[in-house]
């Protein structure tokens, strides 16, 4: 991947709002959800969120690592598995959720993994956005999202400075 031109920073505030958002979504599209299957890292926060907005106690997680160096994306590991439980009758109604898809590559392999469930984002790039049933925000490919777990308060020199903010 080439290193990305734009920047989008994510505030804690806004994250909920989105993933607040997504939930409402989700909720109208079925009434109750098996489980929630969320890929780690990443999709463990919209998870927690979406799991209280819709009542959904069952939570399972697919540990995939990818993005070893920031924004350099290698092999995808699988580090840990879907319950065989949870497999079963190919996904159909569970809920699958991460923070995003980019290229769409970890969401290729976890619909592999469950074709029949519903894959739910945040955010969504044009290249995965085709892998995903529902997101809430679509940022162009060369943007790099910046969550807010991974932000610190630091000091922002003056735009006539020369920020490109
Ligand atoms: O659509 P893709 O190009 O496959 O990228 C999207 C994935 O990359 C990030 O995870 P990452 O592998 O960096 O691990 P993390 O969730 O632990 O940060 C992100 O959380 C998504 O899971
Ligand atoms: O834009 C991104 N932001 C954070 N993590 C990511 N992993 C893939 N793409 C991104
Ligand atoms: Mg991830």
């Amino acid at each position: 991947m080439s290193t990305p031109e734009k920047s989008f920073p994510v505030s804690w505030e806004q994250f909920h709002r989105d993933a607040r958002a997504l939930a409402w979504r989700l909720a109208g599209q079925r009434a109750e959800w098996k489980a929630i299957v969320c890929i780690t890292r990443g999709g463990l926060v919209p998870a927690a969120i979406i799991a209280r907005e819709l009542g959904t106690r069952l939570i399972e997680t697919v540990c995939i690592a990818s993005y070893h160096e920031y924004d350099t994306q290698g092999e995808l590991q699988v580090l840990k598995d879907i319950a065989p439980s949870l497999r079963e009758d190919d996904g159909d109604g569970i809920l699958i959720v991460d923070d995003l898809t980019d290229t769409g590559k970890t969401a290729a392999l976890v619909r592999a993994m469950l074709p029949k469930a519903h894959f739910a984002t945040v955010y969504a790039k044009p290249k995965g956005r085709p892998l995903v049933d529902t997101f809430i925000t679509e940022v162009s490919q060369d943007t790099w999202i910046f969550f807010p777990w991974d932000l610190g308060l630091s000091f922002q020199a003056p735009i006539a400075k020369g920020s490109a903010g």
